[in-house]
């Protein structure tokens, strides 16, 4: 069965107002399309864990900033409700950016902190435009649980604060990060990668894990990141624009993985950033010192 598509919020709203007349819990997957395993896993989890599901498809040009990304941007709409309609998810809103940004449009939240550093510092004004277009689709679905893949974690951050702070009345859900076999991130964008370029990404996880596995066990961040750091560079990547220990709960950075921590990465290969993150699980109890 194909799954219903509506592109206008007056129909999204009476849609969710009679499966609200029902007492149903309202799900929400936000996408840019172009879907994956990832995404589906995000459905699978909404499904669980709702009524009704709502997958949303719009590629939001306010988060881009680059204009060669935007274009870039795989468009796969056919597609993308075809891989849906088995997953049993209720509604596809795919709205068009008159429907999300109307003329005169001239509001942006913009969230501090979290959204500092990291993707935050390369990619200027990328988070005002995911945190602005995700209030919108929180406010035009109404959705009660919200699902993001941890995939993206700063945004995850971005998203609970902004949700927080304007006092929208949705929970965010993190799920787990969907990997090829050889463990490659799933991502809209690995499909832009050179056949060449597709046996070199995965060394990007391998040397992540490995470097958590390091400073789980105590090591320093420091020295355990330039290493990393020159391993992805030696592995054929051309940028890395951050390796960075960062709190779990927080973002904040660590100098040592002594309490539920993070390690983030984002570096270039060829004409794609690919970005990936893993849980540090800290085998040190909470303030130990180490030898420096
Ligand atoms: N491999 C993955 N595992 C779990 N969730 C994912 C994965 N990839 C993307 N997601 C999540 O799917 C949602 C929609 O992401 P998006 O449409 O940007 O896909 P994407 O593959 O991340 O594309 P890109 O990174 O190229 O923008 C986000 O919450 C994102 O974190
Ligand atoms: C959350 C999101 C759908 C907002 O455009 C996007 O940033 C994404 O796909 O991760
Ligand atoms: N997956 C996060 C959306 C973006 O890269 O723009």
């Amino acid at each position: 069965m194909s799954v219903p598509i509506v592109r206008t919020v007056s129909e999204l709203r009476k849609v969710v107002a009679g499966w609200r007349w029902d007492g149903a819990k309202v799900g929400v997957v936000p996408t840019m399309g172009a879907l994956h395993r990832g995404h589906l896993s995000l459905v699978e989890t909404a499904l669980a864990r709702s009524d009704r599901v709502i997958v949303t498809l719009f590629v939001n040009p306010k988060q881009f900033n680059s204009a060669a990304d935007l274009a870039a941007y795989p468009r796969t709409e056919n597609e993308d409700a075809a891989k849906l309609a088995p997953t049993g998810a209720h509604l596809l809103y795919v709205p068009d950016a008159e429907e999300i940004y109307p003329e005169g449009f001239a509001t942006t939240v913009s969230v501090a902190g979290v959204s500092e550093g990291l993707c935050g510092a390369y990619r200027p004004g990328h988070f005002d435009g995911v945190a602005t277009v995700v209030a919108k689709l929180f406010l035009q679905t109404g959705a009660d649980v919200a699902f993001f893949g941890e995939k993206d974690f700063q945004q995850l951050h971005v998203v609970r604060r902004m949700a927080k702070d304007l006092d929208i009345p949705v929970e965010i859900v993190g799920c787990a990060t969907v990997r090829e076999a050889d463990g490659l991130a799933l991502s809209s964008r690995n499909t832009r990668l050179s056949a060449a370029e597709r046996t070199i990404a995965p060394r990007l996880a391998a040397i992540l894990f490995d470097a958590a596995g390091k400073l789980s066990a105590g090591g320093a961040a420091r020295q355990v990141i330039e290493a990393a750091k020159a391993a992805i560079v030696e592995a054929g990547f051309h940028d890395v624009e951050y390796l960075e220990l960062r709190g779990n709960d927080d973002l904040k950075p660590l100098e040592r993985a002594d309490k539920p921590a993070r390690l983030l990465v984002a570096a270039w290969l060829g004409a794609v950033r690919l970005i990936d993150n893993v849980e540090v699980v800290s085998a040190l109890p909470s303030g130990h010192l180490l030898p420096p």
